[in-house]
């Protein structure tokens, strides 16, 4: 299978808050125009996003996977093998699927499309709008090393673009999918602390944005462990010392790592639903 990248038509089927993410970095890397790409859902309520953007839409999944050939599944994971039982007739081996859908396995997903589909299973994150995404994904039987390279092209403008064995991908769903939003919850108790202390909720909430995107780009860039730039922190007797004790008194530690756990868990039972 050969595409040239720049004929490539890309459709999504779902057009909710993970397929507006996508295709806004997929927008930005400038190897697809808008008018190469069609999304699908049964109603219009988000269909503005993407006319916004010159993107079509339709409520039909078989018109989408009629002009595209490469075909991102964006739905809730309970609701692939509908839409795949409505399609897959129409799917043929020149085309290439990509489900995001958490805990969906590639074996389930070669069950429901027709034999020697190309598949391949990407975890995206919800900063992929802001071009600063973690995505991990696997290649299905079919899929080739050529498939794996248009879709690391094709996301390059999403984030950090990884591929790892299938196993991984539950993990980086407890981890990244979901992961963000530990991070939000741990920015408004920041900020609620810095309230309780007597500053103004928005300054505290800018301050706290500003501290998370700091610290992550210094932990990204630096490539250094957490616990060295943790360290680095920490002047003997100072203040943050006394912030990482009360930290470590709450579990800080041990909670996050339930927490990806919990999320992993609930990853590979959707899978086994
Ligand atoms: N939201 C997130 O942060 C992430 C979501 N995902 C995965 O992305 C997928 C979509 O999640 P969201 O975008 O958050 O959900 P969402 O609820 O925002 O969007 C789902 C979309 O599917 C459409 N839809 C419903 N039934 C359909 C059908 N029969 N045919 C076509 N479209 C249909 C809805 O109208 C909606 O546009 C899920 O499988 C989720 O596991 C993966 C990583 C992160
Ligand atoms: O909560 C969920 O199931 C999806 C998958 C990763 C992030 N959101």
């Amino acid at each position: 299978m050969s595409f040239d990248i720049t004929n490539l038509k890309v459709g999504f089927i779902g057009a909710g808050k993970m397929a507006q993410g996508i295709a806004r970095g997929l927008l930005s890397s400038g190897k697809v125009q808008p008018s190469s790409v069609i999304v699908s859902s049964p109603s219009s309520k988000n269909h503005g996003f993407f006319l916004d953007f010159g993107i079509a839409t339709t409520h039909s999944n078989t018109t989408v996977v009629q002009s595209s050939h490469i075909i991102f599944l964006v739905v809730k994971p309970h609701l692939i093998s509908t839409v795949l039982n409505e399609v897959s007739s129409l799917i043929t081996s020149q085309q290439i699927i990509i489900s995001v859908a958490a805990g969906i396995t590639i074996a389930k997903l070669e069950e429901l499309l027709p034999p020697n589909s190309a598949v391949l299973r990407l975890m995206p994150n919800l900063p992929c709008v802001v071009q600063e995404g973690a995505l991990l994904f696997s290649r299905g039987t079919h899929a080739s090393e050529k498939e794996a390279d248009l879709l690391r092209s094709l996301l390059s403008s999403c984030g950090l673009v990884e591929e790892g064995p299938e196993s991984f991908i539950d993990i980086h769903t407890g981890l990244s999918g979901s992961g963000i939003a530990y991070v939000y919850m741990f920015a408004e108790a920041m900020a609620d602390g810095a309230i309780k202390m007597g500053m103004p909720s928005s300054l505290a909430h800018r301050i706290a944005a500003q501290t998370i995107l700091g610290a992550g780009k210094l932990l990204r860039d630096s490539g250094q462990h957490p616990a060295q730039l943790r360290a680095d922190v920490c002047t003997p007797g100072g203040t943050t010392i006394f912030g990482l004790h009360a930290l470590e008194r709450g579990g800080l530690r041990s909670t996050t790592m339930d927490a990806v756990e919990a999320a992993t868990e609930r990853a590979r039972e959707l899978g086994r639903k």
